[in-house]
């Protein structure tokens, strides 16, 4: 099973990205299975954040990360050829760490579950990705909304730590992401 992970701080374009290399692999690759599947998975968890709020790292780092155990068995149990994640646990690392918790001790409790085979990290700044946000963000915290810079910067140096991430400029007009979100892929299977 190949990994994809699309990252990046919200409203920076996971989702539409997602959509559309779903589309052209399936069309492709018309005889494999390829998911697409969303980050926080369960409703359960996703309520349970929605009443913690915006200010406790350590609880939301283990509901997010408890969510992804389930995720990821869920994942397993469809047994996909290729699956394409709109988060995973970088988005824990980087919007955890942004609260004050420590990276390592994050990274840690993530280290049960498998690398992607690829991360495709979206990069904008967060005063253009505020103008882009879905009104119906599910955690619609201010506290949240106050860290995305903070949360762009952590991405990008754990992005220089690990060479399977790569950063692509979401500044760009869509159909280029798409291209270059594409072209990274590709490369996975040459
Ligand atoms: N390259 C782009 N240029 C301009 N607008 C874009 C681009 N990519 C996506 N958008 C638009 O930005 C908005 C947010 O995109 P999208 O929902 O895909 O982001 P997201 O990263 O999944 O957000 P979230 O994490 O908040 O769910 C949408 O209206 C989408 O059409
Ligand atoms: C998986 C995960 C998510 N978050 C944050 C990032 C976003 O603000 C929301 C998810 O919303 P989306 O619009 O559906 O992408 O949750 C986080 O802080 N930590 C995580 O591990």
């Amino acid at each position: 099973m190949l990994m994809i992970a699309l990252e990046g701080i919200d409203g920076s374009g996971k989702s539409s990205i997602g959509k559309e290399l779903q589309k052209y692999l399936q069309n492709k690759y018309k005889n494999k299975k390829i998911l697409l599947t969303y980050e926080p998975f369960t409703s359960e968890i996703t309520t349970l954040i929605q009443n913690l709020g915006w200010k406790d790292g350590i609880s939301l780092t283990l509901l997010f990360s408890a969510d992804r155990a389930i995720h990821l068995n869920w994942i397993k149990q469809n047994n996909p050829d290729i699956v394409i994640m709109d988060r995973y646990y970088l988005s824990t690392i980087a919007y955890q760490s942004s609260l004050g918790v420590k990276k390592e001790w994050i990274i840690n409790v993530n280290s049960f579950f498998p690398k992607p085979d690829l991360t495709i990290l979206l990069d904008l700044p967060s005063e253009i990705a505020i103008k882009r946000i879905n009104k119906t963000d599910k955690f619609n915290f201010s506290e949240k909304i106050q860290l995305l810079e903070k949360v762009r910067h952590n991405y990008l140096e754990l992005a220089k730590e690990d060479k399977n991430i790569k950063i692509i400029d979401a500044t760009k007009e869509f159909n280029t992401v798409l291209k270059e979100a594409i072209m990274n892929v590709e490369k996975l299977f040459s």
